[in-house]
């Protein structure tokens, strides 16, 4: 069996930068960057099979309906493909006029002629052409000395600024520069200034807006302390600051791309560039959807609309063929659920909390539920999959269920009687119960709506009843017929309320005593109607130590069948028998 090795000399630690005043640690982000979104390059370069032009255009087009204004569209000289994509979107007229299209070319001439040449007829368009820095590269990948790597990058930046020109000249194309300094985030500190600073003298002030300094953590090797001290340095000591845009390009091989663009954003930066859902080469580029919402969720609009993220998450599943975690934060089909019982106790009572305040009038009501961060009805989902109830669930999940849809809010006993019936069930099956499952088994273990009486012993024939209370006595009198066991009898009783008269017109007919032992009446709830629901706790008496007892619900718009059909639902359960559980 292998075991892990020791990786001392192996892998070497981050060298630490000397930042004694660093301020990052205590900023605020209180704004949106600008965002980049680069899933039809970045994101489409890791693809085992790199998009289509018709998957592309539907990407495209959804980035711009979520609000991107910045869109980096493709590697034109790539392949065909890409190259024809870039011209289709600019002949078919599919780019807003507030939209700048960006491209991504090496810093090599071969390659940036071609894609200039995919930009003819563009409004406004940044090229983003890129050399790495870092030792590994000079060495390794180009062999080339600091020197000749800041040679090759000034000649690729006045070949751009020429072609730009010639460009401008022949359509009226805006052009903006990005530099992208790949490994920034492992090249030496002053070796990453010689090199921004000698593109940006030779690209000049820029025609058409400010130039973009694009800092990656190409590979992310390091914790994101370091990484924005990394950017933080570059911001103080960048000559030409106040004239760039400083933007961000995070992957996340530690798992920390977010973090590394917040931290990032805290030490200076003001663009971030990623994807949606976070593809990208290896683990991934910086999720832009939850960057988003986190900023969201701290009070702060991002500026981009997943308010229907539903949609965003089909689009992009369709397009990269990629699934999303069920664990992806926000995205991720169960993060706004619950299955253990103390986590779906707690929500119920801030959910319930909250709409007593909303009702109250409380505007605007902040959003502080246990255990969920956003409200799900802020990206476009209900609150359907918010309890699901296995093993480990408790009654308060299981009274939220029932509660949020069939209105009956359930007291606290008859939400631990309910639980019982639904755990030893959830213990022998070892699987969740759905939603559907409990709702019928409640509906027939309470003898509850239509479905459930025909495995009633007793049926109450409502329309029968008359109900009527003596102004000399204060006694009530209730008349009417029900069905035991198959046979009908009209039945007569007297008693302090009608759940009283009612039970002692049973005595009869049913050969049992009852009594109530004690009774809940709820608020009534409305669903276009108002209706009352009632429960009673019964008891039979029985040979000496065999008494029973049990919770019956009933719900009528009128709540003396409320009242008693909560009998006829305790009676059900008490005389057991033809009732089958699910
Ligand atoms: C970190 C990033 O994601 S950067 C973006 C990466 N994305 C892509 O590579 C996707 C699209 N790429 C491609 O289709 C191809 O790589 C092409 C068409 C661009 C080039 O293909 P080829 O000409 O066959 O070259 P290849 O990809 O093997 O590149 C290697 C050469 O480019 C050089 N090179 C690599 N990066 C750069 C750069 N940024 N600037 C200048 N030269 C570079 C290498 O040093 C190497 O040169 P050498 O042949 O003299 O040793
Ligand atoms: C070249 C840049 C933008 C990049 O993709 C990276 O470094 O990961």
């Amino acid at each position: 069996m292998s075991s892990l090795q020791d990786p001392i000399g192996k892998y070497l630690p981050y060298v630490a930068i000397d930042l004694p005043n660093r301020e990052w640690p205590s900023r605020r982000v209180t704004s949106p960057p600008v965002w980049c979104s680069t899933d039809l390059r970045d994101g489409n370069q890791a693809l085992e099979q790199p998009m289509t032009v018709e998957q592309k255009t539907l990407f495209f087009r959804h980035l711009v309906k979520c609000g991107f204004k910045e869109i980096e569209i493709a590697f034109p000289s790539a392949s065909s493909a890409e190259f024809d994509f870039v011209q289709t979107l600019i002949k078919d007229g599919e780019i807003p006029d507030d939209v700048w299209i960006q491209v991504m070319t090496p810093a090599r001439p071969d390659l940036i002629i071609r894609t200039m040449e995919a930009l003819a007829g563009a409004n406004k368009a940044i090229v983003q052409f890129y050399a790495a820095g870092c030792p590994c590269f000079r060495e390794v990948v180009y062999n080339k000395t600091e020197e000749e790597l800041v040679d090759r990058v000034v000649q690729a930046t006045d070949l751009l600024r020429q072609l730009a020109d010639e460009n401008r000249a022949k359509y009226g194309t805006k052009f903006r520069l990005c530099y992208a300094l790949e490994t920034f985030s492992q090249t030496e500190p002053d070796m990453a200034l010689k090199i921004c600073t000698a593109v940006k003298e030779a690209w000049g002030p820029g025609e058409d807006g400010p130039m973009i300094m694009c800092l990656p953590s190409t590979t992310e090797v390091a914790p994101t302390n370091h990484f924005a001290d990394q950017i933080e340095y570059f911001c103080k000591n960048f000559k030409y600051r106040k004239d760039v845009v400083i933007s961000l390009h995070t992957h996340n091989d530690r798992g920390t791309a977010v973090a590394a663009s917040e931290v990032g954003l805290l030490a200076g930066a003001d663009r971030v560039d990623g994807t949606l859902f976070g593809n990208g080469e290896r683990s991934g580029n910086v999720d832009i959807v939850t960057l988003a919402l986190n900023l969201f969720t701290q009070g702060i609009h991002p500026g981009l609309d997943f308010g229907n993220l539903q949609e965003s998450i089909d689009i992009y599943t369709k397009c990269t063929q990629l699934p999303i975690h069920p664990r992806h934060p926000y995205s991720g089909s169960l993060v706004y659920t619950a299955f253990s019982g103390s986590h779906q106790d707690a929500i119920k009572k801030g959910l319930e909390k909250r709409a007593l305040a909303l009702a109250n009038g409380v505007s605007p009501c902040r959003w502080d539920i246990p255990y969920l961060l956003l409200d799900p009805a802020d990206i476009g989902r209900n609150y359907d999959a918010l309890i699901r109830v296995n093993s480990q669930s408790g009654k308060g999940g299981i009274a939220f269920i029932i509660k949020e849809r069939l209105g009956v809010d359930l007291p606290r006993p008859v939400q631990v009687e309910f639980y019982n019936v639904v755990q030893s069930l959830n213990e022998k099956r070892q699987k969740d119960m759905p939603t559907e499952e409990i709702i019928q088994l409640f509906r027939s273990y309470y003898y509850f709506g239509d479905s459930a009486a025909a495995n009633a012993r007793l049926i109450l024939d409502t329309s029968s009843v008359s109900i009527a209370t003596s102004p000399d006595s204060g006694s009530t009198s209730f008349r009417g017929t029900i069905v035991s066991d198959g046979k009908r009898h009209t039945i007569y009783g007297e008693g302090e309320t009608e759940q009283i008269a009612f039970l002692s017109a049973l005595e009869k007919p049913l050969g049992c005593y009852f009594g109530i032992r004690q009774g809940d009446e709820r608020t009534p709830v409305s669903y276009g109607q108002t209706i009352t629901t009632t429960f009673v706790h019964l008891g039979r008496r029985g040979p000496p130590g065999a008494d029973a007892a049990t919770w019956g619900v009933g719900l009528d718009r009128e709540p003396s069948i409320a009242r008693l059909r909560s009998v006829v639902s305790a009676v059900n359960k008490l005389l057991g028998s033809r009732h089958i559980h699910a």
